[in-house]
């Protein structure tokens, strides 16, 4: 990628660009998910009570159903949560009967209190005394929610309470914001599996994406799609990616999109209705598209020309960062009809590694609608040895916090993952950069 330092973008502004475009797409990120799958994700929309709770009268204690003021009651009979509940034993009480029930079983009609245990001061065969106050230990329907209640308002963060509320409302499934990421890996010498043979090169981004759109609040689609070298290719794969707004059945893990605006243009291909997970990644219907490699200069490197051709907009074209400066950003689709974000990650892995977290983690955090999981802080760790700066990029340094110190962990050329997985964070090395302190990038965990 031949271009002079300043005509490339800075780093905190490409992050800041990346923020702004992810929040602008924000609005078709929205799916719909298993309950269990929601956590750490924002609603998407209001949570709704599908029931009310409590969802019928119920005892609030162990005890006796009583009705009228006593203090004696006839006991008529038991019963039991989940039994068959009121209707089953003793439909309707009058004054001066009572059943036998258990905390949370559904009260006879007519029930005005429930005598708890504790409170018996006499029993004899099928009779109880006691003191009550009217009202007293019934949980009456809907006293807490009503059927049809707005609860939570979108953008509530899921938290295991969250969760456990909206089973209690009767939910199976939560819409929240969870970007869905597809991947096109290039390269003919790339190979999936296995030892590389004779000028092979394993690929080592496809594997770290999964963890990184987690990180960042997406999710991927299965595994990266591998493109041969090759411009035709290239646009191919960016026009099956173009349209976004997808619906998609909403079954077992697989998540239904909620987007408040979707673009009108047809999936190519029906979903399988089946709920089963998806294996191959659809770039139809991802929100971001991540082309792996191809992003520099070479004769092989189609990624800008494929997206001039396919009318994309750039909005990062290159950054002002080592390693990863010929990383992009770029929109496809039209202002009326918005599509997928594209981030092009370079092929030297960690370049690729600190391409994301410029660029695809603030895009997709943003569309994720939490707080950014990192922050760039203000430079105030402190760095153990000598770090050079570059005279015009940003460095990201790979480095192990200890003792409260960043130390580099060396290891950390763009072509090697060995410094990143040895490493807590990249420390954030400005140009002319003098110490001590740096700020610090949090890598994905
Ligand atoms: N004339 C210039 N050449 C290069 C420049 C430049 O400014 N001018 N920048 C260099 C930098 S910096 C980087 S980073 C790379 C970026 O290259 P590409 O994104 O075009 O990627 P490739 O050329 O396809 O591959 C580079 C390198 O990475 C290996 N690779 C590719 N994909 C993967 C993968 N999925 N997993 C593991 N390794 C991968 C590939 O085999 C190459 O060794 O460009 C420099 N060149
Ligand atoms: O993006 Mo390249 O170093 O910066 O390998």
């Amino acid at each position: 990628m031949v271009r002079c330092g300043n005509a490339v973008m800075p780093w905190a502004q490409a992050r800041e660009e990346a923020r702004r475009l992810g929040e602008q797409s924000a609005w078709a990120a929205g799916r719909v998910v298993a309950l269990e799958d929601a956590l750490g994700a924002v609603l998407a929309r209001d949570l709704t009570a599908l029931v009310g709770v409590p969802a019928y009268d119920a005892a609030a204690m162990d005890g006796y159903a009583v009705a009228g003021s006593g203090p004696e009651w006839s006991v008529m009979g038991r019963v039991l949560a989940g039994a068959s509940g009121a209707a089953g034993a003793v439909a309707r009480l009058r004054p001066g009967q009572a059943v036998e029930i258990a905390t949370g079983a559904e009260v006879p009609e007519g029930t005005d209190a429930v005598l708890p245990y504790e409170s018996v001061v006499g029993s004899a065969s099928r009779r109880v005394r006691g003191e009550i106050a009217l009202g007293k230990h019934v949980r009456r329907a809907g006293e807490d929610t009503v059927a049809g209640d707005s609860v939570l308002p979108v953008g509530t963060v899921v938290t295991p309470a969250v969760v456990g509320l909206a089973a209690s409302l009767g939910h199976d499934t939560l819409a929240v914001r969870r970007p869905r990421v597809a991947a096109f890996v290039t390269g003919d010498e790339i190979t999936a599996s296995g030892r590389p043979g004779a000028g092979q090169v394993r690929d080592a981004i496809g594997p770290m994406l999964p963890g990184i759109a987690a990180w960042a609040g997406a999710e991927t689609a299965g595994a990266p799609r591998f493109l041969r070298d090759g411009f035709d290719a290239m646009v191919a794969a960016l026009r099956s990616a173009e349209h976004r707004g997808r619906t998609v059945g909403a079954s077992g893990s697989r998540a239904a999109r909620v987007g408040a605006a979707p673009p009108a243009a047809p999936p190519a291909e029906a979903p399988p209705e089946d709920g089963t997970r998806v294996h191959r990644q659809e770039a139809a219907g991802a929100d971001v598209v991540v082309v792996c490699g191809a992003s520099s200069k070479g004769p092989a490197d189609h990624l800008r020309a494929a997206l001039a051709e396919v009318g994309a907009a750039i909005v990062v074209d290159g950054v002002a960062c080592r390693p990863g400066h010929p990383q992009l950003l770029a929109r496809l689709g039209t202002d009326e009809e918005p599509g997928p974000l594209v981030v092009g990650l370079p092929g030297n892995p960690n370049a690729a590694l600190a391409a994301a977290a410029t660029l695809l983690m603030p895009a997709l955090r943003a569309m994720a609608g939490g707080p950014d999981p990192d922050p760039v802080l203000p430079p105030a760790m402190q760095v153990k040895g000598a770090i050079r700066p570059h005279a015009h990029d940003t460095r990201l340094v790979a480095v192990r916090i200890s003792g409260g110190q960043a130390e580099p962990v060396g290891f950390d050329r763009p072509g090697s993952l060995r410094g990143a997985a040895l490493a807590d964070a990249y420390a954030v090395v400005p140009p002319g950069w003098s110490g001590p302190y740096a700020a610090l990038l949090w890598l994905p965990r």
